[in-house]
């Protein structure tokens, strides 16, 4: 009999359908590895299991008793203990409340110091010579790094001592010997019967620790397997599913790739925060995709050429010349844009109009030149119209617009004095299907016409249907770099996830 049995888990929020049909069978005694590309629903699948996502259907069967996870108190009274990928730690209390939250020790009305220290204190031990310097029981988790931050979640999770574990990317900031004691810990809570579901993206860790795997694509449960009887290459597969026919992919690629055009960016050796020895070249109406998980140095890279992040060696040519970007505005006036997915942070100004909101680059390149709002609206009309923005007027406020209209003004402000190169840095999250689609048409007439795009997307179909060239990502360095029919979903999975 399972220890847990999930049949059927559904969630939509909204018109977002996270998980269509999550099924899973967990056994007492193994790590079952959950594997899917980003934004496939695993994350959603175990916060079900833990009570604190609430599913619309679905059945959850316990030691063989069906039972209902109301929230994650119930979870935790069921067995259920789980390490978030996003961490559930309070920052500002010590690494041994953290651990023994929510179920502090009381003396009366005050915190039973003695006997917290001696709980935390044994899971604490459990990492003993790998945790790193400036860990230590009684430091501030906001004091801490990353991967010391991630083992204060793995400790919590330890601390629940419930026979069901669930760890959704538990070594994403871990090294290898954090990650290796971590294992030891997993074998040996195998041996004491617990089940386990271990999330990661990493193939040699899958395969190194996993006694049976389970796949989800697009929100559904595709397949499982035992370890032994499956490879990296079927995982891969699995993940993959129909391989979309590349007849849709980049059109233009044939003639971006012809070496006769000329070198519009040249990137060599560059490093910097979350990347190192990153080389490459795009030409003149060529259109670089940039791929791989989420994370790996795609964005970094894009906004250090846009001199928004540090660089800290290599050296990079624009249109033959030696730049250094040194910040945003000499990037502009240099002949770079920039358009980030991220509206909050690098787009939209709140409480001005919509000509207020397309016109600012302009200005940054040309210097702050008297300009009529009328000579100014004939300007932007062009890339406006381009993208088939729909708005009743630039007096208007840019909050009066839909997301994806407000995305297309913000994208329309880099056009109206055409940039040579164009980053685009993940630019259609969070926009709907038709606003991508007037985003796409245009990027590959503006690549037509010459310019130089590098597009780094979240989604890896927007990726293979948009880009001649891919260069795919790990680990903060460029894998593969996969050219014409190279172009595919699985050749681009299997660099993403192969050991880095
Ligand atoms: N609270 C939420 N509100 C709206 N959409 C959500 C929410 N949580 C998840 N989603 C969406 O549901 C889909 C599945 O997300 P989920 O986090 O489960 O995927 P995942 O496989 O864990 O991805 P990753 O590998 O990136 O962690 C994604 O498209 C995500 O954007």
């Amino acid at each position: 009999m399972a220890k847990l049995k999930i049949s059927g888990a559904r969630k939509a929020y909204g018109a977002t359908m996270a998980l269509s049909r999550g099924d899973l069978e967990l056994q007492a005694g193994e790590v079952h590895v959950l594997i899917g590309s980003n934004g496939s629903g695993k994350s959603t699948l175990c916060k079900i299991v833990a009570g604190s996502v609430k599913p619309d259907s679905g059945d959850v069967v316990l030691d063989g008793k069906a039972v209902t996870v109301e929230g994650p108190r119930a979870a935790k009274a069921l067995g259920i203990g789980i390490f978030y990928q996003e961490l559930s730690l309070a920052a500002r209390r010590t690494v041994e409340e953290n651990i023994c939250l929510p179920d502090l020790s009381m003396n009366g009305p005050f915190v039973d110091r003695t006997a917290l220290s001696e709980r935390a204190g044994r899971y604490i031990a459990l990492f003993e010579g790998v945790a790193g310097e400036g860990f230590a029981a009684d430091a501030r988790v906001d004091a801490l790094r990353a991967d010391q931050r991630q083992l204060v979640e793995i400790m919590k999770a330890l601390a629940t001592e419930a026979p069901v574990l669930i760890f959704d990317e538990p070594t994403s900031a871990l090294d290898r010997a954090q990650v290796d004691r971590f294992f030891e810990i997993l074998r040996r809570l195998k041996t004491e019967g617990r089940a386990m579901v271990f999330i990661s993206h990493r193939m040699d860790e899958i395969f190194a620790i996993g006694d049976r795997v389970t796949v989800l694509r697009d929100g559904r449960t595709v397949g499982s397997s035992r370890i032994a009887d499956t490879s990296p290459q079927e995982v891969v597969r699995m993940m993959v599913g129909e391989e979309p026919s590349l007849a849709a992919a980049a059109p233009q690629a044939s003639v971006a790739n012809e070496a006769k055009r000329p070198l519009a960016l040249s990137v060599s050796a560059l490093a910097g925060p979350g990347f190192t020895d990153v080389a490459f070249d795009v030409r003149q109406g060529e259109i670089l995709g940039l791929g791989g998980l989420h994370g790996q140095g795609q964005s970094a890279v894009l906004r250090a050429l846009f001199g928004a992040a540090p660089v800290t060696a290599g050296s990079v040519t624009l249109d033959g010349a030696a730049y250094r970007p040194a910040n945003p505005r000499a990037a502009i006036r240099a002949g770079l844009a920039y358009v980030s997915g991220d509206r909050g942070r690098d787009g939209v100004i709140h409480g001005r109009t919509i000509l207020e909101n397309v016109t600012p680059i302009h200005f940054l390149r040309n210097g702050l030149k008297l300009a009529s709002p009328s000579a100014l609206r004939a300007k932007a009309t062009p890339a406006v119209d381009a993208l088939k923005t729909k708005f009743a007027g630039f007096s208007h406020p840019i909050g009066s617009l839909s997301g994806g209209n407000q995305q297309k003004i913000v994208i329309a402000r880099w056009l109206i004095d055409r940039p040579g190169v164009l980053l685009l840095d993940d630019p259609t999250k969070g926009i709907d299907l038709s606003a991508k689609a007037d985003l796409f048409a245009l990027v590959r007439k503006l690549a037509a016409e010459g310019m130089a795009i590098v597009l780094y997307s979240s989604e890896d179909a927007e990726l293979l249907a948009n880009s001649d060239r891919i260069l795919v990502f790990n680990g903060g360095r460029i894998r593969r770099s996969l050219q014409g029919a190279e172009r595919t979903r699985f050749n681009l999975y299997e660099a993403a996830y192969e050991a880095a």
